[in-house]
C-alpha cells in the first residue's frame, strides 16, 4: 500500500517487535514461554492465551448465516464456561493498549497471533485488516472437551472446517500451552505448585515452540497431552479428533515438520480471515520498504513550518542486516506546495541511535527536522538513500508520487490541553488564509469508552466544529479553536489520535491521526 493508510498503525505494530519504534505487541510474548502481565504470572504463558482466544472468537462463525468470526465478540463472552480462564480478559486487556480509530481488538486479536506465532519459531502467516468489532456476544459454539467427536466435526463444518482441516487445526493449536487445573480440574490433576499456581499441564514437551511434536509425541506413545492421554477419558477429545481420520493426518505431520509448519500457516490465516460476511478485508498487510513515522508538519511560534518525525527504512537483503545506520545516506527531499521542486528543498536524515527489531528482516530510523519557509510550503517529499555511502541511491518515491503532506491545516500541539475537571477537551489548529472560501472547519476526537458487559474499550468519534480565535505566529495562517466535553466518560484505555479537517477553496485538506493531548489546561505553558 501506499502512505498515509488507515492501516499506519497496525503496520507499525506489525513491522517493529523492538527498540525505538517498538510496535509493543511481541514485547507481551517475547520470549515465547512468557508469562502474561510482564511475566508476571508464572506457568501461563501468553502466546497459548492469546492463539486460544482467537480460536474462540473465531468459533462463533457459522457458515451458512455468514454471521460471527473474529469479530471480538469474545469481550462479551469471557464469563462463559466455555472460555473459562483469567488469559481471556488477561489477553483482552493488553490488547487495549494497541485499539485505535483504525485498529479494532479484532484486528488486535489477529495480528497478536501472527507475531505470536513467528516469535515462537512458527509459520509467517499473511496478514490482512479490515475487521469489525461486534456490537454484543455471539452464540455459544466453543467446542468443549467432554463432547463426542461428532458434535466436534459438526462445529468445524458450521465454521467451514473438515474433519482433517478439524485435525489440523487443534494440532496446531496444541502445539503451544496446556490446559490448566485450576479452570480443568476434571481433566488435570496434582499439578498445583508454587510455580505453577494455575496447574499448568503442558500438551507437548516443547509448549514454548511452534513445532511439531504435538504429533511426534502423539504417534509415538510418549505423549503426555492432559486432553489426549488424561486421567479423565470423557475429556480426551484431542486423542478422538488426532485418530478420527486413522490417524493420517497426525502422522503425516510427525515425520514432516515443514509440512506441519506449512499446514498450520495456511490453517490459522483461514481461522484469522473468518469473519462476518458483511466485512471486507483488506489486501495483504507487509512492511513498507520505507515510510514516515510520527511525522508532523506544525507551525514553529517564528510563523514557519517545522517538518520532524523519522523515516523508518525496513529491509530483508543481506546489505540490509549488515547496515551501519550512521554510515547509511539517507536525504528527504520536498516539493513546494505549488509542486515545485529546488536544489534548497533538501535535508539529510540523522540515524536514531537506538536500535529496532523485526520479525520480518532488519528496521532502521532515521530522525528529520527542518524549518520550512511557510511561504513557500510543501506538498509532497522523496527520499534517496542507501545502505552504506558505495552502494547506489534507491529513490523512495511511495509509489510514484512521493509522499503527500497538506500545510493547508496544522494541528497546533503545544496549545491544545486538557481540562482534567471539567472533563473538557480543547484542540487547537491553523488554517491558511489564502485558500479562498473556507468552509466546515472541524476536529474528529477519536478515543475510547467503557462497555457494558466487556472488558474492551469501544472507539468513538466526537466531532466539534474549529471557530476561528484571535492570534497566529504567522499572516498566513488564521488560528481556530474547539472545545468540547467528554461528559467524563472517556478512558485511558487505547490509542487517542485527533484529525482536522476543512474544506477550502473547494477542496478538503485533512490533518489525520494526530497524537494525544496530554497538556492540562490549568498548568500555563511553560516557554
Ligand atoms: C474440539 C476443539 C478443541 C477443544 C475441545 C479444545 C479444548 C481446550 C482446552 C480444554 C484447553 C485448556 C484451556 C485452559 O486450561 O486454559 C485448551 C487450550 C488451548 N487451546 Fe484448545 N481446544 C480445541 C481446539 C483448539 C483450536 C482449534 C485452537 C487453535 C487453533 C486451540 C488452541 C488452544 C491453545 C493455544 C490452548 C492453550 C492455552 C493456554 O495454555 O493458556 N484449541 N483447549
Amino acid at each position: 500500500y501506499v502512505w498515509p493508510s488507515p492501516y499506519d498503525l497496525l503496520e507499525d505494530q506489525y513491522t517493529v517487535s523492538s527498540g525505538f519504534g517498538d510496535g509493543g505487541i511481541v514485547d507481551g510474548v517475547d520470549p515465547c514461554s512468557l508469562g502474561p502481565i510482564g511475566g508476571r504470572i508464572p506457568g501461563r504463558q501468553a502466546a497459548a492465551e492469546w492463539l486460544r482466544l482467537a480460536y474462540h472468537d473465531t468459533a462463533t462463525h457459522d457458515i451458512e448465516t455468514g454471521l460471527g468470526g473474529l469479530d471480538a465478540s469474545i469481550g462479551f463472552e469471557t464469563g462463559r464456561q466455555q472460555n473459562v480462564g483469567r488469559g481471556m480478559n488477561d489477553s483482552l486487556v493488553f490488547f487495549g493498549a494497541f485499539q485505535s480509530r483504525n485498529s479494532s481488538m479484532a484486528d488486535v486479536i489477529a495480528l497478536s497471533v501472527i507475531l505470536a506465532i513467528k516469535n515462537c519459531g512458527g509459520p509467517s502467516i499473511p496478514f490482512r485488516a479490515g475487521r469489525i468489532d461486534a456490537e454484543s456476544a455471539g452464540p455459544e459454539t466453543v467446542p468443549e472437551p467432554q463432547q463426542d467427536l461428532e458434535s466436534h466435526a459438526s462445529s468445524f463444518a458450521h465454521q467451514g472446517f473438515n474433519v482433517t482441516e478439524m485435525i489440523g487445526l487443534v494440532a496446531c493449536g496444541h502445539t503451544m500451552g496446556g490446559v490448566h487445573q485450576v479452570d480443568f480440574p476434571f481433566t488435570v490433576q496434582n499439578a498445583i505448585s508454587s510455580s505453577n499456581p494455575d496447574g499448568m499441564a503442558h500438551f507437548d514437551d516443547s509448549f514454548d515452540s511452534f513445532d511439531n511434536h504435538i504429533a511426534t509425541q502423539w504417534i509415538d506413545g510418549t505423549t503426555a497431552n492432559p486432553l489426549a492421554t488424561g486421567f479423565n477419558t470423557t475429556t480426551n477429545s484431542d486423542a478422538r479428533i488426532f485418530a478420527a481420520d486413522g490417524n493420517k493426518t497426525m502422522r503425516a505431520f510427525a515425520q514432516n515438520p515443514n509440512l506441519f509448519s506449512a499446514q498450520c500457516g495456511s490453517l490459522l490465516e483461514r481461522m484469522l480471515n473468518t469473519v462476518p460476511r458483511t466485512v471486507q478485508l483488506s489486501e495483504v498487510i507487509e512492511p513498507l520498504p520505507l515510510k514516515p513515522y510520527q511525522l508532523s508538519l506544525n507551525m514553529a511560534s517564528n510563523g514557519s513550518l517545522m517538518l520532524s518525525g523519522y523515516i523508518r527504512i525496513f529491509g530483508t537483503s543481506v546489505e540490509a542486516a549488515a547496515a551501519t545506520p550512521a554510515a547509511m545516506p539517507v536525504s528527504l527531499n520536498w516539493k513546494d506546495r505549488n509542486g515545485q521542486t529546488n536544489v534548497a528543498y533538501s535535508t539529510s536524515a540523522a540515524a536514531v541511535s537506538q536500535t529496532s527489531a523485526s520479525l520480518w528482516g532488519s528496521v532502521r530510523f532515521f530522525e528529520i527536522n527542518v524549518a520550512i519557509d511557510a511561504y513557500l510550503g510543501i506538498s509532497s517529499f522523496v527520499v534517496d538513500w542507501a545502505y552504506s555511502s558505495q552502494l547506489p541511491l534507491t529513490h523512495s518515491d511511495n509509489g510514484g508520487d512521493g509522499f503527500p503532506l497538506q500545510d493547508v491545516i496544522l494541528n497546533v500541539p503545544e496549545k491544545s490541553c486538557k481540562d482534567f475537571s471539567q472533563h473538557t477537551v480543547t484542540v487547537y489548529g491553523v488554517i491558511r488564509t489564502d485558500m479562498g472560501p473556507i468552509s466546515n472547519p472541524y476536529v474528529d476526537y477519536n478515543s475510547n469508552v467503557n462497555q457494558e458487559g466487556n472488558i474492551v474499550v469501544k472507539q468513538v468519534t466526537t466531532r466539534a466544529a474549529l471557530a476561528r480565535v484571535d492570534g497566529s505566529a504567522s499572516p498566513l495562517y488564521d488560528t481556530y479553536s474547539a472545545t468540547f466535553t467528554d461528559g467524563g466518560q472517556f478512558t485511558d484505555e487505547g490509542v487517542v489520535t485527533l484529525d482536522l479537517v476543512v474544506d477550502a477553496g473547494g477542496k478538503r485538506y485533512v490533518s489525520a491521526k494526530n497524537p494525544e493531548i496530554f497538556r492540562n489546561c490549568r498548568v500555563p505553558v511553560v516557554r
